[in-house]
């Protein structure tokens, strides 16, 4: 048979990939609540659906078969126990009360996969619904009874695939938490992923996608700070060792900042021994080696994050291609996202176009750059790395 999934590192030939395609749930976006839903301006919706489509058509041109969430959700919810464990999930929250409770949970039920999917997705407003009672009466109109996802579009921090398990993760931000709710739905129902085995799930401690990097065949790198707690990184190494899907996690704890939330937004692969880095944190950034002897973990001593990287790869030295020039320019196109390519195959990569310094430093560094726009889907703070979930590569 052959392979419907399995990801063994950042840069093997890409074959199939999950995008989203951003929809309803970004209209819900306003000047009012686009800090607390993570977006840095209010994109304009067409355009970032143009620009998506476009990135979603380079990726088919270079051969790989594109699955969009929102498809594989509504296919998931084909079935009556999805369903009714969407429902569940979406209206668990205690603002809620009993009598809206009952409400919605009477009204998503009665809605078909679509309609729901919608729902899920894009969230339902308090004057969208006619509930009656004390606690709808108190919200204010534009109150949201379920959040709206727009960063559903980074489809890279709501799962990742892991050799050929998928871990759902368990996202730190309150704005993001439901998202692993859908991607849970889809892993557990969609018959594509029937036999797929799970390694992590959404109510474990906090893991964000955006973290883990497989730098090579049995080793990933895993960022610590906003987003990925110490306790995640601990759990998911006991989970991967345990499953035997790496031998080496690399923790490498990041700055907290808006810029740098997670570790592809300051380092992604874009060979099998090159790295795209932003040259600001370069210096300071260490990694703590965790290892298994089956039974405890080990946990090395810190190391410059280069030098653990090379030593748990075995090889000499990972090359380090710098985002931008001077540290201006590099700070300007570290926060455009330029350091957050996806990688198609080894030396060949997809960039925003507005990274321009980053782009010609990876070109003469050997490294091909197929350039999408993002002005519009960069409002969110992610690049092609953030906008993707690979669920199929070949091996590096
Ligand atoms: N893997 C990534 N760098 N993802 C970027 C996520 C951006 C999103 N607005 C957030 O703040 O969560």
């Amino acid at each position: 048979m052959t392979e419907m999934y399995g990801v063994d590192s950042e840069v093997g030939t890409l074959r199939t990939v999950m995008l989203h395609r951003p929809g309803n749930e970004l209209r819900r976006l306003t000047p009012r609540n686009n800090d607390k839903l993570l977006f840095d301006g209010i994109p304009w919706v067409g355009r970032a659906q143009d620009e998506h489509d476009a990135f979603a058509q380079v990726l088919r041109d270079r051969g790989v078969e594109v699955l969009y969430l929102h498809e594989l959700l509504i296919e998931a919810l084909g079935d009556s126990t999805a369903r009714a464990q969407a429902v569940e999930g979406a209206i668990a929250d205690l603002r809620l009360g009993d009598t809206l409770r009952d409400y919605l949970a009477a009204s998503l039920t009665s809605l078909d996969p679509a309609e729901l999917a919608e729902a899920l997705m894009a969230g339902v407003r308090n004057d969208e619904v006619r509930a009656g009672g004390l606690v709808t009466s108190l919200l204010a109109h534009e109150d949201f009874l379920i959040d709206p996802l727009p960063n559903l579009l980074f489809t890279r921090d709501s799962s990742v695939w892991i050799r050929d398990s998928v871990a759902v993760t368990s996202l730190a931000m309150p704005a993001r938490v439901r998202e692993t709710q859908l991607t849970e739905l889809i892993y557990g129902f969609h018959p594509r992923f029937a036999g797929a085995d799970k390694v992590y799930d959404h109510q474990l401690e906090h893991v964000e996608g955006g973290d883990v990097l497989a730098l090579g065949p049995g080793v990933l790198a895993v960022g610590v700070g906003e987003r990925t707690t110490p306790a995640g990184v601990e759990r998911l190494a006991r989970r991967v060792f345990a499953k035997g899907l790496a031998h080496t996690v690399l923790a490498v704890p990041i700055a907290q900042q808006r810029a740098t939330m997670h570790l592809d937004t300051v380092c992604t692969m874009v060979d099998v021994d090159a790295v795209l880095m932003y040259p600001n944190m370069a210096e300071e950034m260490r990694a703590l080696a965790v290892t298994t002897d089956g039974d405890q973990l080990h946990v090395a001593e810190s190391e410059p994050f280069l030098v653990a990287a090379a030593k748990a790869l075995g090889i000499d030295t990972l090359r380090r291609i710098d985002t931008g020039l001077d540290p201006v320019t590099a700070e300007r196109e570290q926060w455009d996202d330029g350091n957050n390519t996806l990688a198609l195959a080894p030396r060949v990569c997809i960039a925003y176009e507005r990274t321009v310094e980053t782009n010609q430093r990876l070109e003469e560094s050997g490294v091909e750059v197929i350039r999408i726009s993002g002005s519009e889907l960069g409002s969110g703070r992610g690049g092609p790395r953030c906008m993707s979930c690979p669920i199929l590569r070949d091996p590096a």
